[in-house]
């Protein structure tokens, strides 16, 4: 066995991210094995979205560093590994759903019929069949969001990382989508979420709770409200780290 198959899926190690005199992210190490559905938790500002960031090397840390599958990031060829969904889309407004689809499949290597059957398992998934050939400016915000899942699910990564995927999006989908995301990851897929929403909280394998720039708790749900002598998630939320301290 190649000793890459034996790394977790992601390894932080003791990151350090400054915005000026500011201190985002304090030393955070975090270790996410193959397969977990890991969430992390935080209020605004707390620093999820500088965390991600530095997971898919879109940002680079000012210390420490991150491991995808035992490589270090970031790195080109690493791209192949992961689906990423930004908390805002980036898709081609001019373009329909379909060609967005196209456009990011060929740049994973996507081609012919492979292509064409990833976009349609992929928007099958996110409920959007119907909608393929609407140019994207016409989708409202949730089919945006849904669009941009699709695109990350699309050559079926090993890895996702999701920045607040169901934002806009209605229940009922909400909750198929959360059906998937579980499927997924005992097909040995690992995902990283961020979410407000503490139902999609209590459906984490662990969850992170981020505030200060601090990792105060990384537990499974219930262990989390067990340590906060709580009943519920969201309690467990706001006793723990609900509210940022001011910062001048
Ligand atoms: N490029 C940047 N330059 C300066 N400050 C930044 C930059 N990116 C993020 N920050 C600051 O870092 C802090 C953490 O931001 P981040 O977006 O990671 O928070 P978050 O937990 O994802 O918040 P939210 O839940 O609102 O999305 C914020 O105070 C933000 O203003």
């Amino acid at each position: 066995m190649e000793k890459s198959e034996t790394k977790p899926a992601v390894d932080v190690s003791r990151i350090v991210r400054r915005f000026g005199d500011r201190t985002v992210l304090d030393d955070i190490t975090l270790t996410v094995p193959r397969g977990e559905l890991f969430g992390l938790l935080g209020p605004s500002g707390s620093g999820k979205t500088t965390m991600i960031k530095l997971i898919t090397g879109i940002d680079k840390a000012d210390s420490g560093k991150v491991e995808l599958f035992g490589e270090l990031m970031p790195q080109l060829k690493m791209l192949q590994t992961f689906g990423y969904m930004a908390q805002s889309d980036a898709l081609y407004q001019e373009l329909t759903g379909k060609e967005n689809m196209a456009f990011y499949g060929s740049l994973y290597g996507l081609s012919g019929k492979s292509l064409a059957s990833r976009i349609q398992s992929a928007a099958s998934l996110v409920n959007l069949t119907d909608h393929l050939n609407k140019q994207t400016s016409a989708y409202s915000g949730g089919m945006k969001r849904r669009l941009s899942l699709a695109i990350a699910l699309l050559h079926e990564p090993q890895l996702l990382v999701l920045d607040e995927p169901t934002v806009g999006i209605d229940p009922v989908l909400r909750k198929a989508i959360w059906n998937e995301l579980t499927a997924l990851t005992q097909q040995g897929v690992t995902i990283i979420v961020t979410t407000h929403v503490m139902d999609e909280a209590e459906k984490c394998d662990r969850l992170g709770l981020i505030r200060d720039g601090k990792l105060i708790a990384v537990d499974t749900p219930q262990a989390i409200i067990d340590m906060a002598g709580v009943q519920t998630i969201e309690e467990a939320f706001i006793t723990l780290g609900g509210r940022q301290e001011e910062r001048s």
